[in-house]
């Protein structure tokens, strides 16, 4: 019996990366957080410890400082393009790199109303915004293979009425009553592929990544507001089926979704009905809703999910 290097990949986990861009006065920012992970020609460096085709994580670390510095940070999936690239390009042991980035968004302070103005400027305070985070995954190949996966988490959404869930299997083990009203929320995770490796690389793509994505997460948020819903899994479906009619580029959406139970709270031993109106929000269990929703001619998703 040989024993045998199986897949391996390495590099540098979460690179916290804040870009300020100063404009007079006024400050941007940019929130990310980088991921990077490399494969090759690295069974030396397992087996015997030889680091020549190495590329030290913390150079990985550093590339995505400098870079942001360099190039600057714009849309997230440029910037994890082009890190990938400039790994793989510029090493010939390293044959596939794949780039993560999280992006957490800020929000200016406003200046208050009142007569002490004039101490503060809005333009450089910001507090961290409570929108969801912005996600992507690219991978690039030696031998051309290139993949963008964008998406978003921790993106809570509620409906407080629209919601049925009944006609499901009853057996002995089944407590849970049937509704015809409940309210329906969820913490939404969403990736999707594109079909190429920039946006506007689909069959009637326009524009860039935030573009997509914008109207990506718009789809996402429509559906989830406009579909009468009788299970969470039925309002999956059809917000992955809205993301793919808003944006052509985008062949293949995949969602999690905790459904975030409200139960109605028994009022009757203090003399009261509930009407639809006190609900217990329980944090666990909860159930998960899983799925994919593609288009038929979705190219082969290749290195895309891994
Ligand atoms: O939308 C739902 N789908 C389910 O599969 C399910 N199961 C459950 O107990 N409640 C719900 N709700």
């Amino acid at each position: 019996m040989a024993i045998v290097l199986g897949p391996n990949r390495y590099g540098k986990a979460e690179t916290r990366v804040v870009r300020v861009v100063r404009e007079g006065g006024t400050h941007h920012i940019k929130d990310i957080n980088v991921s990077s992970a490399l494969s090759g020609d690295m069974e030396a460096v397992h087996l015997t410890g030889d680091n020549a085709n190495v590329l030290p994580t913390d150079t990985q670390k550093n590339t995505a400082y400098a870079f942001a510095k360099k190039y600057g940070v714009d849309e997230i999936e440029d910037f994890a393009l082009l890190l990938a690239r400039h790994f793989v390009d510029s090493q010939p042991a390293i044959h596939h790199a794949r780039v993560e980035i999280e992006e957490y968004f800020w929000d200016r302070i406003p200046v208050a109303e009142g007569p002490d103005l004039g101490l503060r400027d809005e333009q450089h305070s910001f507090v961290r915004s409570g929108r969801e985070v912005r996600t992507c995954v690219v991978h690039y190949d030696q031998d051309g293979g290139t993949s963008v996966v964008s998406g978003l988490k921790d993106l809570v959404v509620l409906n407080s009425t629209g919601s049925e869930f009944h006609g499901y299997i009853e057996d002995e083990y089944t407590t849970l009553k049937p509704t015809s009203d409940r309210i329906l929320a969820t913490e939404v995770s969403a990736q999707w592929r594109h079909r190429g490796d920039d946006s506007s690389s689909g069959r009637s793509g326009t524009g860039s990544f935030g573009r997509s994505y914008t109207e990506a997460r718009q789809a996402l948020l429509d559906a989830f507001a406009d579909t009468h819903s009788l299970s969470l899994q039925q309002t999956l479906y059809e917000m992955g089926r809205r993301v793919l009619n808003a944006r052509k580029e985008i062949c293949e959406v995949r969602m999690a979704m905790p459904n975030k139970h409200h139960f109605l709270v028994d009022l009757e031993p203090f003399g009261m009905d509930n009407d639809n109106e006190v609900f217990f929000a329980a944090d666990r269990p909860y159930g998960l809703i899983e799925g994919s929703v593609l288009t038929d001619d979705a190219p082969d998703a290749g290195y895309a999910w891994n």
